[in-house]
């Protein structure tokens, strides 16, 4: 297995290709993944500069071990097959597919990065995909969409497009995103791939954008996209463990091991019930403060 797969993903940052500066300088705000978009934040007639712009970028950046995801154009445009080429051909780690609807267009775009693999010579398997769910159809078909491929290692909830598709939009309590949140999440799960939320686009609404973190993290998402620098340490805080997790999840661990020898199989810990039943969410908060550079 791709080993990137797994890897820590709270901030999934979006910054518009046809801004060679955003290119240059993303890094610097270290997001774990940085999304460089050549769909909706490119405008139509500058399609191409924003695609060599990016592949230049690619080829001459050291990103400092930030993740590079290239969000591609939809599958029915003339687009598609070019951003995938020079994404692969410029050293991208994923490919985000946007507006996906069924498993046969994760297939599709797989065919490409295989062939592009191939020409430029890139580690096969090295390139991962993300799917972005847009639409109501897309949500009903997110487990088949999760089980597509073996290079699949999330699914992110599109919300801007997908309350379109709904006839309703974003009003910022997340009322209109609940069941998409907790189907999309359910089936990645399931799936055991990774998921995102969307994006929040009220940026001066720091509040609004804490709350509604704290409500995906309880959820189970593994991160959000977002779309703008300020918003990266508020993720990050709410989804690095707490020392007070650490050191809970460090008991809860120690004591499950030593319990098990002496055939004791509930008992408690700092006044809460514990059985084997919490021992994988222990070492997940474990696994994730190492991951967050905190343990
Ligand atoms: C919103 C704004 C214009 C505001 O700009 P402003 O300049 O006013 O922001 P400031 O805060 O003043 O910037 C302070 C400093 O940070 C730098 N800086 C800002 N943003 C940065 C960034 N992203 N990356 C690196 N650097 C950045 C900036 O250059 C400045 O640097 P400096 O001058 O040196 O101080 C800007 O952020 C931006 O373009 N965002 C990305 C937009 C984008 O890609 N949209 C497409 C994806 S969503 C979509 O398509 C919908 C979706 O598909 C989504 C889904 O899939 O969920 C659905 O359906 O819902
Ligand atoms: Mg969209």
């Amino acid at each position: 297995m791709n080993q990137n797969k797994k890897r820590l993903r709270r901030t999934m940052m979006f910054l518009n290709a046809q801004k060679p500066g955003l290119i240059k300088d993303a890094y610097i705000y270290q997001p774990d993944s940085i999304m460089f978009d050549l769909e909706d934040a490119v405008a139509e007639n500058q399609k191409d500069a924003a695609r060599y712009s990016l592949y230049h970028g690619l080829k001459t950046i050291d990103y400092r071990g930030c993740e590079k995801i290239v969000r591609i154009n939809g599958l029915d445009t003339p687009y598609w097959r070019e951003d995938v080429r020079c994404a692969v051909a410029g050293g991208c780690d994923g490919i985000r597919v946007p507006k996906t609807e069924s498993a046969s267009q994760i297939k599709l775009v797989e065919g490409e990065i295989v062939k592009a693999e191939r020409a430029y010579e890139v580690e096969a398997g090295k390139v991962l995909i993300m799917a972005a769910v847009e639409s109501a159809r897309g949500v009903m078909k997110a487990m088949d969409v999760c089980e597509a491929s073996e290079r699949m290692f999330g699914i992110a909830l599109s919300g801007g497009d997908y309350t379109r598709d709904l006839q309703t939009h974003i009003t910022g309590t997340g009322v209109e995103l609940m069941g998409a949140r907790q189907q999309l999440i359910i089936a990645a799960r399931a799936a055991k791939v990774q998921c995102f939320d969307t994006v929040y686009t009220d940026l001066d609404n720091m509040e609004g954008f804490r709350k509604e973190v704290e409500t995906i993290h309880l959820m189970g998402f593994d991160g959000k996209s977002i779309v703008n620098p300020r918003q990266i340490r508020v993720v990050h805080d709410i989804f690095t463990p707490s020392p007070k997790d650490i050191s809970f999840s460090e008991k809860v661990v120690r004591e499950i091991d030593e319990k098990k020898e002496k055939g004791i199989g509930v008992f408690t810990v700092d006044g809460k019930m514990i059985d084997i039943a919490f021992y994988d969410g222990a070492k997940r908060i474990l696994d994730m403060a190492k991951a967050s550079g905190v343990y």
